[in-house]
């Protein structure tokens, strides 16, 4: 058996450190159950992912899982006592738990230990799996030789006496070594470089971001990578280590396996068996990328700034809330790199210079999100050869018209009763993308804002109904009623 889900069940009781024997496991999802007790050693050398969220779990975490990221323990009471720098993970996410109870300990156990017997069969597969895997391989080292077309220029092994640095609080143990002898394959390349999925062999799969063109000396390269470790959010990706050699430049995140905004919101948008990015969860991103955003803001005595706010930077949380990745990286960089098209639409218009963005940029860029998410059209549409749309003004004069409910995703059709939402999250974006960036609002405020859209706990939790349409609509309310049927 390599994967076990038993999320959402009610489970009670303690989690039987009997787990240990299913050591072909690679998945484990007890999330949203009401388990107890303190987390066993769990000895699982194939284990990639790990779900332990919201139980009521309590003590340390043992070392043999410390490897995983910390929203794997969220919503238990449980610290890691290496995690020297952050603080105790808070019961932030309270999910609302299911009352499926399908009977405590003793039920988990024996479904557990039932699967032992699938485990034998999965195990025959999986090595034969990985037996004809293996033979298709490529190695991170052998894909970075390959990207500089030399191999004298591969990346540098340490012989100049540099490491990986990581994180405080990151318990991968891990080094440059392994991270090369690793499988990888591309994800893509953007403004700052190629980024790899990387999958090594006793931690889960790890992205190596290998940024080109830095402009800045190993110092300010350490601190600003130094700045961005320190974050701890749910709304924000850890960035789990760095490397800084003279010929390569690395920086290493958790892998999202279910994609960034950007493939979840436009990729296979002509497949029938497609599934859309429901409202709600589009809510849930608005809110968490722009609470990430905040607290970013916050940090180096308040004056850190994303510069990148797109959603292919984006990914979804645990509790599906948006988290915002690939931060400060823009004034690191060469003043010559070209940001690619794709980029373009986020930019403020006062952005002239890439590395010269502000809070008030990143603002502008989160109203552009927040109108991808409505609209489910890209910031800059290229239409027939060569005609491009710009999606703010599109949505401008869209709106300029009065034909309010023609901007919104056909996608988002089939949900009732969510149009005063959408409304009010466009006036939001609209205010977000005002041309004069002192009239833009602070992040603070969008936070509050799409906060106020629907009722939400503290937390990064949702309330699962949507609001009424009782209460009055706002003006742009009563225009999207009174437009006319869309074109
Ligand atoms: N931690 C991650 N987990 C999963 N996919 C990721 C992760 N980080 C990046 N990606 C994906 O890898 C691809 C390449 O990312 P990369 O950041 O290099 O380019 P980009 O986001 O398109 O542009 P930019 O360099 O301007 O940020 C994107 O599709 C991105 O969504």
């Amino acid at each position: 058996m390599a994967v076990v889900d038993l999320s959402f069940n009610g489970f009670n009781g303690s989690i039987p450190a009997s787990i240990s024997n299913l050591t072909q496991l690679t998945s484990l999802n007890l999330a949203n159950n009401s388990l107890s007790g303190e987390i066993p050693d769990l000895y699982l050398p194939n284990l990639h992912q790990l779900n332990l969220a919201n139980n009521s779990l309590t003590g340390i975490i043992p070392k043999s899982l410390q490897r995983f990221p910390t929203w794997t323990f969220y919503g238990n009471n449980v610290s890691a006592l290496t995690y020297a720098t952050s603080p105790s993970p808070s019961p932030i996410l309270l999910l609302s738990k299911r009352g499926r109870k399908l009977g405590g300990r003793h039920a988990l156990l024996g479904i557990i230990i039932g699967g032992c017997a699938a485990a034998i069969l999965g195990l025959l597969l999986l090595v034969i799996l990985c037996c004809s895997k293996r033979n298709g391989q490529t190695f991170l080292s052998r894909k970075l030789r390959k990207a500089e077309n030399s191999p004298e220029k591969a990346v540098s092994r340490g012989q100049d006496g540099t490491r990986l640095v990581f994180s405080d609080g990151c318990c991968y143990s891990f080094d440059l070594e392994d991270l090369l002898r690793a499988s990888a394959e591309v994800l893509g390349k953007g403004t700052f470089g190629t980024t790899y999925k990387a999958v090594l062999e006793d931690v889960a799969s790890v992205v190596v971001k290998r940024l080109k063109e830095v402009n800045v000396g190993r110092r300010e390269f350490e601190q600003q990578m130094e700045l961005v470790g320190r974050i701890r959010h749910e709304n924000v990706v850890e960035l789990r280590a760095f490397y800084y050699s003279k010929d390569e430049k690395l920086m290493i995140y958790d892998y999202y396996t279910q994609g960034s905004v950007s493939a979840l919101l436009h990729g296979g948008r002509q497949v029938e068996s497609r599934i859309p990015l429901d409202w709600d969860t589009r809510l849930k991103i608005a809110i968490g990328a722009a609470r990430g955003i905040a607290c970013i803001h916050t940090q180096n005595g308040g004056k850190l700034v994303h510069g990148n706010i797109k959603a292919s930077n984006i990914f979804l949380n645990p509790a599906n809330y948006g988290c915002v990745s690939d931060l400060g990286l823009a004034t690191l960089m060469n003043p010559g790199v070209r940001q690619i098209s794709r980029v373009a639409g986020y930019r403020a218009p006062e952005v002239v210079d890439a590395r010269k963005t502000s809070q008030q940029s990143d603002v502008y860029s989160l109203g552009v999100l927040l109108l991808e998410l409505l609209t489910g059209k890209s910031p800059m549409n290229v239409i027939g050869s060569d005609e491009v749309v710009n999606l703010v003004r599109w949505v401008q004069s869209v709106v300029r018209e009065e034909w309010t409910a023609e901007v919104f995703d056909v996608e988002l059709m089939r949900y009732p009763n969510i149009e005063e939402e959408m409304v009010e999250m466009l006036q939001i974006a609209l205010a977000c993308v005002v041309r004069m960036p002192e009239q833009r609002p602070k992040m603070s405020d969008v936070v509050k804002m799409l906060e106020e859209i629907r009722r939400l706990d503290a937390g990064n939790h949702p309330q699962s109904t949507s609001k009424s349409g009782g209460s009055t609509p706002s003006p742009l309310a009563m225009k999207a009623q009174s437009s006319s049927s869309p074109k």
